[in-house]
């Protein structure tokens, strides 16, 4: 059960911010904004070289924040990312390798899906909560709608396209675990180490989704 763990705390933040930094002190740089924002998670993206030491950064010296890894399309970066420290791990699309290697090290993972095809494939590996990207292009909040008719019980974390302006549309509905983005930590405002305006768009997603009832809180 412990390595359900972090998508618990993933559930009672309700939001992902979807973090490309260059290297470990932009890293750590951003996971603090977040936190000072209020939003103690980061999904760290393995799409840049600084990537690894990112995470080992965070995990080292932001460890109140719950970091994971994004962008984990192979085997082994799932033993990369969970060396470096990734508590979670999150990929755009569905393989089967990929979820098998992080079930096998016990790191919770969300992979990516955008067709029924796709989650029939998640259920059978064992699997209760996968994200559905890129969520704005399969249909946004209707999409979620449509995908959880035939999948009661399967949780969502839409991502792709989600801001503040739609983020209530997708926190709405039961079936949403979680919504992930990176609009909180735009790539410039990471570059221009604009930390005040990280933490104020993380303060104001987190205010947003507290105005939502939240499944995982109960009631
Ligand atoms: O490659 C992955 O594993 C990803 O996580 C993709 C990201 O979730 C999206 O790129 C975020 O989408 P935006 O919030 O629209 O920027």
């Amino acid at each position: 059960m412990s390595s359900h763990g972090p998508l618990e705390a993933i559930a009672r933040a309700r939001v992902v911010p979807v973090v490309v930094v260059d290297d470990a002190e932009q890293g750590v740089l951003v996971a603090t904004a977040l936190r000072d924002g209020g939003l103690p998670v980061a999904e760290v993206t393995f799409r840049t070289a600084g990537a690894r030491a990112a995470i080992e950064a965070i995990a080292r010296e932001v460890p109140d924040v719950l970091v994971g890894a994004g962008t984990v399309v192979n085997a082994a970066q799932v033993d990369e990312a969970v060396e470096a420290g990734a508590r979670f791990l999150v990929s755009p699309g569905l393989s089967a390798a990929v979820v098998r290697r992080a079930q096998e090290v016990g790191v919770p993972i969300l992979p990516g899906v955008a067709t029924p095809s796709d989650v029939i494939a998640a259920l059978d590996l064992g699997l209760d909560a996968v994200k559905l990207f890129p969520a704005n292009v399969v249909g946004g909040p209707a999409a979620v709608k449509a995908f959880s008719a035939p999948f009661p019980g399967l949780r969502f974390v839409p991502t792709g396209g989600v801001s503040a302006a739609n983020l209530l549309d997708y926190l709405a509905l039961p079936s949403v675990l979680a919504a992930g983005g990176s609009w909180m930590v735009d790539a410039a405002l990471v570059r221009a180490g604009d930390t005040a305006e990280i933490a104020r768009r993380t303060r104001e997603a987190v205010e947003l989704a507290a105005s939502v009832p939240n499944p995982a809180e109960g009631a």
